[in-house]
């Protein structure tokens, strides 16, 4: 399939991405809603998931995504695959996250992943990161207790503010006493990751519990 050309950043700010997620009908998306659910917010093209659903078959996956071609893009590749626990959906992930979480089936979030978020490094620019504190107490009301939010990324400072973010508040439970996770807990990395290991740079990960 052609790679769709797509701009490299865009900006959560930007009154074009200031509308909630609008969720679809997850009974449309999912053959099997009992299935425990695993969401990976900020999925670029998705790799990661289409093929974490193939080998886990009897989790459901939900990628997020704000640049739409990419989504569009993960979803005919999800098609084309027949894979029935598995949705992309476009959106902006810092908006009213509620509105999407609580549309999801009751009790069955029990993995988040957020992996390799756009740093915007600049001090100005901080308010465009993904993990804002609305996003982890959203997290906590809907994610089920015994669950796991896995975080990594290659710039240490943001992973760094990441991890404090959680570690905030009461309902997420840092699972390691040294600085940073060595392996990733998933068998799949995504692409970020391998192209990060391939320059031989290191890779920051935090693993939480849900309490
Ligand atoms: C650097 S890429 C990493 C992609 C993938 N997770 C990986 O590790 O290869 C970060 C992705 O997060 C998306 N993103 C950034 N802010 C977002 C937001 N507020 N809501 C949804 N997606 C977002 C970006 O568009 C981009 O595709």
């Amino acid at each position: 399939m052609a790679k769709v050309r797509v701009r490299q950043h865009v900006n959560p700010l930007s009154h074009k991405y200031r509308h909630p997620i609008a969720p679809p009908d997850w009974n449309q998306v999912y053959q099997d809603m009992t299935q425990p659910l695993h969401l990976d917010i900020g999925c670029a093209r998705g790799k990661f998931l289409l093929q974490m659903a193939q080998v886990e078959p009897e989790i459901n996956f939900l990628g997020i995504e704000i640049r739409q071609p990419l989504v569009i893009e993960a979803n005919q590749e999800r098609e084309r695959l027949g894979l029935s626990n598995l949705a992309f959906v476009f959106g902006n992930m810092n908006v009213a996250p509620e509105i999407l979480l609580q549309s999801l089936p009751a009790d069955k979030l029990f993995w988040v992943s957020i992996q390799f978020p756009d740093p915007w490094f600049k001090q100005r620019h901080s308010k465009r990161r993904v993990v804002q504190p609305e996003l982890v107490i959203a997290l906590a009301k809907y994610m089920v207790a015994g669950g796991w939010v896995f975080l990594q990324s290659d710039v240490e400072s943001i992973a760094l503010e990441m991890t404090e973010r959680f570690q905030a508040h009461p309902h997420f439970v840092r699972q390691h006493q040294t600085p940073w996770l060595e392996e990733n807990i998933f068998p799949v990395p995504t692409e970020r990751e391998k192209s990060t290991y391939n320059k031989g740079q290191p890779v920051y990960r935090s693993l939480f519990r849900v309490r």
